[in-house]
């Protein structure tokens, strides 16, 4: 059983989403405030579609905090969706009145499932004749519950151990970074302030181009996010089991994120083309600790981190809602069809960035409580700084 576990609940259009992060130590600070500021950057990036502007994200921390502090029960967030009230009767948990939905747009049977999305995969697993009860649980909507969940990691992560996370952007469509340098904390303001999160100027303002040439064409895009993480300390995860692997835990979660295809840790598919002499990181002593030279194993080795840079990007496909509808079945007459769509994002890949920051956040503290332990961050702090000094005598 892992030491931190988490769950999400709740549908896009429903009242809220619902999530519980349990195995906390107590002493963790966090306010509403702090976990709203992570939804917001979330919300940011150019590409979004129409209901980024009118809807909310409404937090409140149900359990787990009294006066900015956790208690080292578990902490329950609920994320209030402001649109609900239009969805009312379409998503009620009880049954509703026939006459009340009749004619209601929002309640039209979707049944011109769009390829690449949940939709026709969702209705023959679960036997619905319509896509709505799929695609309300597959939509990335749920991952503000999981942005909400990841800040509170990140505060932990940063408060007991001087971790600290940031992702950008490096690829929308054909448009890359080129910058030679990485971002690193002190630039998080910057790429939040950039339209796509982008720390390389001139490729941003290339994405942003991309982004409204597909816009006009009715297309959608993917792209690549990188997440960085500042302050590991080595043997985070195992080599022991495949299951106890950092690398693995990570990708696993990475890969949970709505359409990410892709992740490699440090140059990952370059290193496959490159001879070892040239691939990996090689090891000296510097102020008596134990470094390496290069960052090309992204700060994983063996399933541990090896207490350098950890580098992570995950791939996202092209939004599935395309406006330029793709080819389908609808399955209520077996004749073709294009995909429904109403509205979507052109985009989403600033976002995802924000949400890889998140389970990576998860699946770091859930790593360093099992290897430290600890029942406040005051204890686990210590079992750190012990781990630390241990080291440096070797
Ligand atoms: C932040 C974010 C926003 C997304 N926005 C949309 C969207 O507006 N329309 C859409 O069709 N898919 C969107 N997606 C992607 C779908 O959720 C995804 O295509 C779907 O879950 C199927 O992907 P999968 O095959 O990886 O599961 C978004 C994904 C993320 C991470
Ligand atoms: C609501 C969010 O993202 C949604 C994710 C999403 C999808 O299919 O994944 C589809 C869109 O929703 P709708 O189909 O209702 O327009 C996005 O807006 C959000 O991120 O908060």
């Amino acid at each position: 059983m892992p030491t931190l576990r988490w769950l999400t609940a709740g549908e896009s259009h429903g009242p809220a989403l619902t999530a519980v992060l349990e195995g906390l130590p107590a002493g963790v600070g966090i306010t509403t405030k702090q976990v709203a500021d992570g939804l917001t950057r979330r919300r940011l990036g150019h590409g979004r579609g129409a209901r980024m502007t009118f809807e909310r994200d409404e937090v409140t921390l149900l359990g787990g905090v009294r006066h900015g502090r956790t208690q080292g029960g578990p902490v329950a967030v609920q994320v209030a969706n402001t649109e609900w009230p239009k969805w009312r009767s379409v998503m009620a948990v009880d049954p509703v009145d026939p006459e009340e939905l009749a004619g209601q747009a929002r309640n039209a049977p979707l049944t011109r499932p769009r390829p690449g999305h949940a939709d026709l995969a969702g209705m023959q697993k679960y036997g619905f004749d319509e896509a709505r009860p799929v695609l309300e649980r597959a939509s990335a909507r749920e991952t503000a519950a999981r942005v909400a969940l990841g800040e509170i990691a990140r505060a932990f992560l940063e408060q007991a151990y001087g971790i600290r996370l940031l992702s950008h952007v490096v690829g929308i469509g054909g448009a890359r970074s080129q910058s030679a340098s990485l971002p690193g904390p002190q630039d998080v303001e910057r790429l939040d302030a950039d339209p796509v999160r982008c720390f390389d100027t001139t490729a941003s303002a290339a994405m942003v181009e991309e982004i409204e040439r597909a816009r006009t064409a009715g297309d959608t895009l993917g792209g690549v996010v990188e997440v960085l993480v500042h302050g590991l300390p080595p043997g985070l995860g195992s080599h022991v089991h495949a299951d106890r692997r950092l690398d693995a835990r990570l990708a696993g979660h990475l890969m949970g994120i709505q359409a990410i295809k892709g992740v490699e840790f440090g140059d990952g598919f370059g290193l496959a083309r490159v001879p070892g002499s040239a691939a990996h990181d090689e090891i000296m002593r510097a102020d008596g600790v134990l470094r390496r030279r290069t960052g090309r194993s992204g700060g994983v080795e063996g399933g541990m981190s090896t207490g350098e840079l950890l580098r992570v990007r995950a791939a996202m496909k092209p939004i599935a809602t395309v406006p330029r509808a793709l080819a389908t079945v609808d399955v209520a007459t077996g004749a073709p069809a294009h995909a429904h769509h109403q509205r979507s994002d052109v985009c989403a890949v600033p976002a995802a960035g924000v949400v890889a920051e998140a389970v990576t956040a998860l699946v770091l503290a859930d790593a360093a409580l099992e290897k430290f332990g600890g029942d406040s961050v005051a204890e686990t702090a210590r079992n750190h700084r012990s781990y630390l000094e241990h080291l440096a005598l070797r």
